[in-house]
């Protein structure tokens, strides 16, 4: 059942130390819509000491693996960021991109379609929420992303991370969750949304219903696609994509790739780009697009 799973985003097994020092991601869920917890640091736009000024948390000093260490020494600053993501970025406490950030936001930036292959608490919800929150225009008034994850649950934690990110640039996140009130959600697409977290279910309800509007959706984010391509989600997810523009960007996230995702990127990709961080190489089968 939609929202229903209790499945985790963080814990402490995890590749990332999943608390900073001023609470986990987990404690800064509020009801997934536009306010964040943090307070808002503000320097004048032509500060060259920007970063000097920042409300950085102290910095988390627990070990970490290799899959987040093993880095090739990049910045966030390389990939021209806006500045007011940057300070999102380093307001969180990431000092700089891990591995799987470092190889997917330059494509993602793009535009190119990208299947993504990394363990859980590598970075990947950075890996796809920097590049979208660089790429919306905070004033255009209609959904400009959509990440679609499997529950409820993992959609408040993401939506968490996006707003953080995004503190500085005022976008407009909605979670759309089946058990959620679909009403609420009908009113609340009435405002300003850029960007919509959702389950399928729910979301594609609202498409149906001529609620959520997609003409302007640009980019689609599948995040734990072999959860998403089950059979329990598979021909929602059709249904999702045929409602987007022609050109648009399918970026996807998964741990494995099984057969339903194997079919779901012969039929909506094109020519994506392939990153997988995963020793054993189980990528068979979806190469050569
Ligand atoms: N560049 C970074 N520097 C430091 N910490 C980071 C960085 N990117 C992500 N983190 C932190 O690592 C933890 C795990 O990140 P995240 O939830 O994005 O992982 P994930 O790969 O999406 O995991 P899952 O697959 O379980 O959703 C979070 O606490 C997040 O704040």
């Amino acid at each position: 059942m939609i929202g229903s799973s209790t499945v985790g985003k963080a814990s402490s097994s995890l590749p990332f130390s999943a608390a900073t020092t001023d609470g986990n991601d987990k404690n800064k869920i509020n009801n997934g819509n536009t306010s964040t917890t943090n307070s808002i640091t503000t320097i004048s736009k032509d500060d060259p000491d920007w970063k000097s000024k920042l409300n950085i948390p102290e910095k988390d000093n627990r070990a970490r693996t290799s899959d987040v260490t093993n880095t090739s020494g990049h910045d966030f600053e390389d990939y021209c960021l806006k500045r007011e993501l940057l300070m999102g970025i380093y307001e969180k406490g990431w000092e700089q991109p891990s591995p799987i950030q470092e190889h997917s936001i330059p494509i993602a930036l793009t535009g190119r379609d990208l299947l993504a292959r990394a363990k859980n608490g590598t970075g990947k919800t950075g890996a796809y929420t920097i590049p979208i929150v660089e790429r919306i225009d905070p004033n255009k008034n209609a959904i400009q992303a959509i990440i679609l994850v499997p529950t409820r649950e993992l959609a408040l934690q993401t939506s968490a991370i996006c707003m953080e990110l995004s503190k500085h640039i005022h976008l407009r996140v909605m979670v759309t969750t089946g058990g959620a009130s679909l009403r609420e959600d009908i009113a609340r697409l009435q405002e300003v949304v850029h960007i919509v977290i959702a389950t399928p279910g729910r979301l594609l309800d609202l498409v149906q219903k001529n609620i959520a509007k997609l003409d302007a959706c640009r980019v689609i984010v599948l995040d734990e696609a072999d959860k998403l391509l089950s059979q329990d989600f598979n021909h929602l997810l059709d249904d999702v994509i045929f409602h987007l523009p022609q050109d648009r960007q399918i970026m996807l996230f998964s741990a494995t790739f099984p057969l339903t995702v194997d079919d779901f990127i012969k039929k909506h990709m094109r020519n994506p780009y392939e990153i997988n961080l995963m020793e054993e190489l189980t990528l068979k089968g979806i190469f050569n697009y």
